[in-house]
């Protein structure tokens, strides 16, 4: 069959169209099997996976479906009094779930429940001289961080309260030969850390700093023959990866460089067609995380009947444009 007919378009073959309902119940069957390996291996990240859940569910149109106020009252639980959230209760704060914690809070239009100076003053804090960001007080410097501050400091409407020049520029000094980006200066073009700083660059808006040509030839060689992407070169395509590098070539502009159905018809070949979800890649066991990024690139790809979800924050786009707009009313 023709590659169109692969990619769903027409057929309703399993593998060829979006399953919503199964996910729809995989999702909600999440905090069921709490006695699940899966479950107890990754309670220090949980509040990232609610957000992986929740933004799935929004896209997937069923958000109203989730318990909303058993939502909430636990994401305020991880909050600490410097304003920082952990990855779950009586987990340490860390600017990663500080940003998972606010991305939740942000579906739910509850922005208002926190104090903005209060966590801005929680991320400036973790601003280094150079522009750079740790992630908590063990100092881990990474551009994953940098990713973080800017996008919880938009969200709030609190980006004044650090030096945005120099956080771009330090991003910038993280840029290599091939176009792409690292953790840290010199380190290895990685698809992750091109998601994180091409996100931040688009968010700050310094974006004149990415060579959109260069860097768009290096996203588009992520694709491989079975039409998935994968983060390196030689490495093996994994759906994830179909949020780290399309995101990356939607916000540069050069989406139309990839094959878009083979693509989709890679991500659609990765659900688990009786249980629901989506794996890394095609027969492997399926989790949140991969469920959360094979949906949001259809999104990305217009596949029918998805919310679209904005390349640079990872959210619904209506749900940006709720929270910006907001912030132009009330100064
Ligand atoms: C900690 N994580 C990762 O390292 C995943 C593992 C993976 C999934 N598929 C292939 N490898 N890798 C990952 O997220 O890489 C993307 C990346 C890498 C560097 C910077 C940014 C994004 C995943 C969780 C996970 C673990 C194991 C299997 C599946 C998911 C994860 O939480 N990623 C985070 C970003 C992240 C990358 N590395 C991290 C290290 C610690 C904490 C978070 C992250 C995320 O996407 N938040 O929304
Ligand atoms: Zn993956």
């Amino acid at each position: 069959p023709s590659v169109k007919a692969q990619a769903g378009i027409g057929g309703n073959n399993p593998r060829t169209t979006l399953l919503i309902d199964k996910h729809r119940s995989y999702i909600k069957s999440l905090d069921k099997d709490t006695q699940s390996l899966d479950y107890m291996m990754t309670e220090h990240l949980r509040m990232s996976g609610v957000y992986w859940g929740l933004t799935t569910m929004n896209i997937l149109g069923s958000l109203g479906e989730m318990d909303e106020k058993k939502v909430i009252d636990w994401v305020l639980k991880c909050q600490h009094p410097c304003g920082g959230f952990g990855g779950n209760v009586d987990h340490d704060p860390h600017i990663l779930y500080t940003l998972s914690a606010i991305q939740i809070l942000a579906l739910y239009d509850k922005l208002h429940l926190l104090d903005a100076d209060q966590i801005a003053a929680y991320i400036s804090g973790l601003q280094l001289a150079d522009g750079s960001f740790v992630g908590d007080e063990w100092g881990e410097v990474d551009t994953r961080f940098s990713y973080c501050a800017i996008s919880c400091l938009s969200l709030l409407g609190r980006l004044d309260k650090i030096d945005v020049d120099r956080a771009a520029a330090y991003i910038a000094s993280c840029k290599n030969f091939d176009g792409g980006f690292g953790c840290t200066p010199g380190g290895e073009s990685h698809a992750g850390q091109i998601f994180c700083c091409v996100g931040a660059l688009a968010i700050a808006g310094a974006l004149h700093y990415v060579d959109a040509d260069l860097l768009g030839w290096w996203l588009c060689e992520r694709q491989v023959k079975s039409g998935g992407l994968n983060g390196r070169p030689e490495k093996l395509p994994d759906v994830c990866y179909s949020w780290w590098v399309l995101s990356s070539l939607v916000i540069l502009d050069r989406v139309h460089w990839l094959d878009k159905d083979r693509l989709k018809a890679f991500i659609l070949s990765c659900q688990d067609e009786e249980r629901g979800g989506i794996s890394d890649r095609p027969d492997d066991m399926v989790d949140v995380f991969h469920t959360f990024f094979g949906v949001a690139g259809l999104s990305l790809l217009e596949y029918p009947g998805l919310k679209h979800i904005d390349p640079a924050y990872a959210l619904p786009v209506e749900v940006v444009q709720r929270v910006l707009s907001r912030q132009r009313q009330t100064p």
